[in-house]
């Protein structure tokens, strides 16, 4: 059997959002040396299922603006509403690109520019359309005694690996925010080769 991949406890620090003050925590995955972090607010070991956001790295949309999808705006939204409730966490995990990682998003993106979607691109330069993986989350969430998630995601394949990794997820909360004409037709290939739910209708 293959053992599911560790993240080592490092540090935590304080971390002022405009939303609220978070403890931010950082993690090592040792086989890989990957650095990922996780966002936390409140109590979460005990009560119910923690509001939470496992959201993957997207350094052009969350730090850079990017208009070209919609993750900067639901890393925002997902810190405005576990601040509004005073309890949650964000999981950021480091895999950039949907797993195929930075230099070759922008490979990915150019040949976008040139007609391809989001999923052609990736199987142009001979990756599947989502390599990405789940099972850091088991060892961080088992740090913070966190066993069941309310989950911020419009990905029904984010809620199944999850579960698969024997984590709760007692509800999925839409995260429907950050759509505009530059993003439009990356929404609608998310949701048509991907799944996602996503009503992108009128926007
Ligand atoms: N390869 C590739 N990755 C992308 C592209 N656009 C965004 N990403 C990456 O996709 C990841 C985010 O995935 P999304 O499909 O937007 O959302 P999700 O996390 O699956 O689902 P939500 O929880 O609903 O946000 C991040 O790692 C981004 O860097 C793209 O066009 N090509
Ligand atoms: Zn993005």
């Amino acid at each position: 059997m293959v053992a599911a991949p560790h993240a080592e406890y490092i540090d935590s620090c304080d971390l002022p959002t405009p939303w609220g003050t978070f403890r931010l925590h950082g993690f090592i995955d040792r086989a890989t040396g990957k650095e990922h972090v996780v966002l936390t607010l409140g109590d979460l070991a005990n009560g119910g299922p923690v509001l939470a956001r496992v959201h993957s790295e997207c350094l052009t949309g969350d730090a850079l603006f990017s208009q070209r999808c919609d993750c900067g705006a639901q890393l925002e939204d997902a810190l405005r509403r576990i601040a509004a409730e005073g309890r949650g966490m964000v999981l950021y995990l480091r895999q950039e690109g949907r797993g195929i990682g930075l230099i070759n998003k922008i490979r990915a993106y150019h040949l976008q520019d040139t007609g391809a979607d989001t999923v052609e691109a990736n199987e142009a330069l001979g990756f599947a359309a989502d390599l990405r993986g789940y099972g850091l989350c088991q060892s961080m969430l088992a740090h913070f005694g966190v066993t069941a998630l309310r989950l911020m995601t419009n990905n029904p394949a984010k809620v199944v690996a999850l579960q698969k990794l024997g984590i709760a997820v007692s509800e999925r909360q839409s995260i429907l925010v950050g759509h505009n004409a530059c993003n439009r037709r990356y929404l609608l290939t998310k949701q048509d080769k991907l799944g996602h739910f996503i009503d992108t209708a009128g926007k």
